[in-house]
C-alpha cells in the first residue's frame, strides 16, 4: 500500500523571474519504506518536503497521503491531520526549553486531549525504543545534540503517524550522534515499521535508507536501492552524487 502519492507535481515560486522549482515529479512511498531524498543544493528537496508536510502548495499537481488529499482540507481538518498523521523531526530539533523531555515527547498528545494513562504507556514505549528513558524528566538544554534529536523523533513517532517526514536530521550532529540517531531511525523502520522520507546531503545518513531518490533542477534524476549491505549501498550514494551533483568530493575518504 502506497503511505505517499506524488502525482504530477509542480512549484513555481513568483517572482521578477519565476523559479520553476520543482517540475513533473511522481513519486510514491509505500507502508514501511525508508526514503532518502537528495540531490545538490537548490535542486528542490526542501520544496518537496515542504508540499508533501503542507507547509507550502504545489503549484499543479497531488499530494495523497494515506488516501487523503490534504490540499482539499479546510484550516481545522488541515491541523487536525498534521498532528495525527504526519511526524516531523527538523534538523534544529524544534523542542520546547521550558518543557521537560517528557512533557515534549508527549506534546501531539496533549493537544489532541488524550487520556494520562494512554499517553504514559505510549511515552514508555518510544522513549525505550529510542533508548531515552534515563532522561526523561531532564530540560532539553541539559542533553546532548544527539540525545536532543531522539527526543524530537519520539515526538514525531508517539502519535503512530501515516509517515515520518525528516528535514537534515544529523545537519547539527557529530558523526557519532548522526550514526546514533540513523541507526534509531533504521530501528523505528524495521521494529516498528514506521514510514519515513528524509532530507540529506549526508551520504553516510542516507546509507541507512531503503531507497534514495536524486533531484536535480527540479526533476527526479535517479534512484538507487540499498540491498543487504550498508557499505556497498553508501559507496553507490558516493558515485550517484558525483554523477548527478552534490557535495561527494568532501566524502569519499569518511568511514562507514
Ligand atoms: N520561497 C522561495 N521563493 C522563491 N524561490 C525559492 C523559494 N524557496 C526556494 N526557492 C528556489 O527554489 C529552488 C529550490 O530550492 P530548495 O530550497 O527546494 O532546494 P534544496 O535542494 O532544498 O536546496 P538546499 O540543499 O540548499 O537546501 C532554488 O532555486 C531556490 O532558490
Amino acid at each position: 500500500m502506497n503511505v505517499l502519492e506524488v502525482t504530477a507535481l509542480n512549484k513555481v515560486y513568483p517572482g521578477k523571474v519565476n523559479t520553476q522549482a520543482l517540475t513533473d515529479i511522481h513519486l510514491s512511498i509505500e507502508q514501511g519504506e525508508f526514503v532518502g531524498i537528495m540531490g545538490p543544493s537548490g535542486s528542490g528537496k526542501t520544496t518537496l518536503l515542504n508540499m508533501v508536510s503542507t507547509i507550502d502548495q504545489p503549484s499543479s499537481g497531488a499530494v495523497n497521503i494515506g488516501g487523503s488529499d490534504p490540499y482539499l482540507m479546510n484550516k481545522k481538518e488541515l491541523a487536525l491531520f498534521r498532528r495525527r498523521q504526519l511526524g516531523f523531526v527538523f534538523q534544529d530539533f524544534n523542542l520546547l526549553e521550558t518543557l521537560t523531555v517528557a512533557e515534549n515527547i508527549v506534546l501531539p498528545l496533549t493537544l489532541d486531549n488524550r487520556k494520562l494513562a494512554e499517553m504514559d504507556a505510549l511515552l514508555h514505549k518510544v522513549a525505550d525504543r529510542l533508548n531515552i528513558k534515563d532522561i526523561l524528566n531532564k530540560r532539553t538544554y541539559e542533553i546532548s545534540g544527539g540525545q536532543r534529536q531522539r527526543t524530537a523523533i519520539a515526538r514525531a513517532m508517539i502519535t503512530s503517524p501515516a509517515i515520518i517526514l525528516a528535514d537534515e536530521p544529523t545537519g547539527a550532529l557529530d558523526s557519532n550522534s548522526s550514526r546514533i540517531v540513523m541507526e534509531s531511525l533504521e530501528d523505528i523502520n524495521r521494529r516498528e515499521g514506521t514510514t519515513l522520507m528524509l532530507v540529506t546531503h549526508d551520504p553516510l545518513a542516507a546509507s541507512y535508507c531503503n531507497r534514495i531518490v536524486f533531484i536535480k533542477d527540479g526533476r527526479l534524476a535517479a534512484e538507487i536501492h540499498r540491498g543487504d549491505n550498508r557499505q556497498a549501498f553508501f559507496q553507490k550514494i558516493i558515485d550517484t552524487l558525483s554523477f548527478w551533483g552534490g557535495n561527494s568530493h568532501e566524502l569519499s575518504s569518511i568511514r562507514v
